[in-house]
């Protein structure tokens, strides 16, 4: 199907928005007549701008309170749209959207606002044009696309149709199934945009809180499958309206767009496999089965103290890759990697942000379709010259310019460890009881936070669960999780808004988004506790107040508290189970290790313990506004 979206859905200025459009590889726009107000140039070379950079002009939009107005007002109502219209016919565009009437003076009655949109239908046939009438959730009279529909078919001119948006009919919670009751022609135009299910009036959620489809809570799904029931053709438009879009990239955003609707129209067609949307086939969401390797980016003396580090945490040097400065760090699976080549691409990483996770490994299930997902989906693939070897294993960028490398075990990729890497023994080792990494978290701006939830669940097939606010000292952290269906895959995200936070002055510190603590499991936390004891491993101190919190808050034994309280081990439940989580002190710019234990399936990352863990990190942290050492 045709894409197009809002110039109002993006930042910047018009010529801005029309780059960021045409590159994210939209085919059209719908024009917001306040964005070409201080456009330099005529409407005239607006239209043309647009045709330059390959795009149609959709709609024109939006003309507010038209219909059901008396007399003078009516007349003025009309007088208004002729210009709109001129307008239109010099911009090179034939279809105007008019959203319901909150108007104050303005009258209901269905013949007696379908008598203004005959009316106005035969003005605009005239010239040629064509009007769609929108129910707005909030309007006076017309709230929802069933009123809009009885008004636009007791018009009956075929001038005037119905324009749908996902946002009044799913945010006011009307079926999206009556939609099938409209006749496909008469839908001439469909805009799409998604909204977080946030318990506030719909005209302030609708202006200022929307965000791409498969971003937020609404089923856009069930809608669009509606709108294609009724044989609709005309083109899918994104219309966000929201204010972080609009101080955010425009290239970043127009490019989630484009994303959003390829996601949506893929999940569609797998639906109803029937459907013609003319889209490029692609494989299916890729499931992700774990984390086969970190691998961090230092220099010697800083690969040096990250070893110390691993080896307390009970991890063995055990590989020393074949032509690379790149050792190998195991326990159970667990695979750490770390990298102080002076050229390459984790060279870059290490200038850039300093020691830092540049690379992690997903263990999922068929990595080339994984990469052709990824493809489809607009995802920037990795590659870097391969050393006599080295196996080519397919690889995209994340967050913070970071690299994920795909694997699976169905391919020769499984035999990287053996085919990269020199197998050698450990004598100092002294493992812990470490199995595999439970999750890793990645800190970004909090306005990043959309950008990758929509990355991850859209090339691999992961669940996000909802956000939750941690307090931290120096402000609010916003956090969330993607995770696989059967929970072998987590990942957090942790967005911030000021440097203030711990969380915030890693991303000031390191220069970017990027990991800052990697989880790994143990099946008991106990025992794991005390051999790390014995490896001279530091946890995190506790604070004391945290155990009496805590004594009232759980139903722990006094002897088990007190041994929580001696290993600085921390503890939550749900509704399946138990978590037992311990940390490492901060390394570094705040990166940290944490051990965990999930008893009778617990499902959560102990968000209650969030806000004292970070306190816990940030008394050891270096004083705000000291320089690095
Ligand atoms: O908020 C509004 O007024 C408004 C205007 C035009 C639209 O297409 C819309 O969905 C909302
Ligand atoms: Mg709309």
């Amino acid at each position: 199907m045709k894409t197009s979206i809002a110039t109002v859905s993006v930042s910047g200025d018009f010529q801005e928005k029309l780059t960021a459009i045409a590159n994210a590889g939209f085919d059209g726009i719908e024009i917001f007549e306040q964005d070409f107000i201080t456009f330099d140039g005529a409407p005239r070379d607006v239209g043309r701008l647009v045709a330059d950079h390959g795009l149609t002009i959709d709609l024109f939009q939006p003309v507010r309170d038209f219909e059901g107005l008396d007399g003078a007002a009516r007349t003025k109502a009309f007088d208004r749209i002729e210009r709109k219209f001129d307008l239109m016919s010099e911009l090179g565009t034939d279809l105007l959207l008019i959203s319901s009437s909150t108007h104050a003076q303005a009258t209901g009655g269905v013949d007696r606002l379908a008598d203004d949109f005959n009316e106005l239908g035969a003005r605009a046939a005239k010239r040629g044009l064509r009007v769609g009438y929108e129910a707005r959730a909030w309007g006076k009279y017309v709230r929802d696309h069933r009123d809009a529909w009885d008004i636009v078919r007791h018009a009956d001119h075929a001038s005037v149709g119905l324009i749908l948006d996902s946002f009044h009919t799913l945010a006011a919670k009307v079926d999206p199934d009556t939609i099938r009751d409209i006749p496909g022609n008469k839908i001439f135009h469909v805009q799409l945009s998604d909204a977080p299910h946030i318990d506030m009036g719909l005209e302030y959620l609708s202006r200022h809180f929307r965000n791409m489809p498969g971003e937020g809570d609404l089923d856009i799904v069930s809608f669009l499958r509606a709108v294609m029931a009724t044989g609709y053709a005309g083109p899918l438009s994104l219309e966000i309206l929201n204010d972080q879009f609009r101080g955010g990239s425009a290239r970043v955003i127009a490019a989630d767009g484009h994303r959003s609707l390829v996601k949506l129209m893929d999940d569609l067609r797998r639906i109803e496999p029937d459907l013609d949307l003319d889209l490029p086939a692609m494989p299916a969401p890729v499931d992700v089965r774990g984390v086969e390797f970190v691998e961090f980016a230092a220099n010697e003396k800083e690969a040096g103290t990250l070893g110390k580090m691993l080896h307390t945490l009970g991890f063995s040097r055990s590989g020393q890759h074949i032509h690379k400065a790149v050792s190998l760090w195991t326990q159970g699976d667990i695979n750490i990697v770390i990298n102080t080549e002076q050229e390459g691409f984790a060279h870059s990483a290490y200038v850039m942000h300093g020691t830092c996770v540049c690379d992690v490994g997903l263990n999922v299930a068929d990595a080339q379709a994984a990469k052709a997902r990824a493809q489809a989906l607009g995802a920037n693939l990795f590659s870097q010259r391969l050393g006599e070897g080295e196996l080519n294993i397919p690889a995209v960028r994340g967050v913070g310019g970071s690299v994920l490398h795909l694997l699976d075990k169905s391919s020769n990729l499984a035999q990287v460890w053996d085919q990269e890497f020199m197998q050698m023994v450990d004598k100092d080792a002294k493992p812990v009881g470490l199995m595999r990494i439970d999750h890793f978290a990645e800190t970004m701006k909090h306005d990043e936070m959309l950008t990758w939830t929509l990355f991850y669940t859209s090339i691999f097939n992961l669940e996000r669960t909802p956000q939750v606010d941690v307090a931290d000292p120096g402000g609010v952290v916003h956090s969330r999780a993607i995770q696989s269906p059967d929970g072998t895959f987590r990942l957090t995200m942790n967005g911030v808004e000021s440097h203030r936070t711990f969380a915030g002055r890693f991303v000031a510190d390191s220069f970017g988004s990027s990991v800052q603590h990697i989880a790994m499991e143990t099946d008991d936390i106990f025992a794991t506790a005390k051999a790390l004891a014995n490896n001279g491993f530091e946890s995190l101190p506790m604070f004391e107040n945290y155990y009496g919190e805590l004594a009232a808050r759980a139903d722990v034994d006094a002897d088990t508290l007190a041994e929580m309280q001696a290993h600085n081990i921390l503890y939550d439940e749900d509704e399946h189970g138990a978590f037992l989580q311990m940390y490492s002190k901060p390394y570094g710019e705040g990166f940290f290790f944490e051990i965990v234990q999930r008893v009778d399936g617990y499902d959560g990352y102990g968000a209650v313990n969030a806000s004292a863990r970070t306190a816990a990190l940030k008394r050891l942290s270096r004083p705000a506004g000291m320089p690095r050492t």
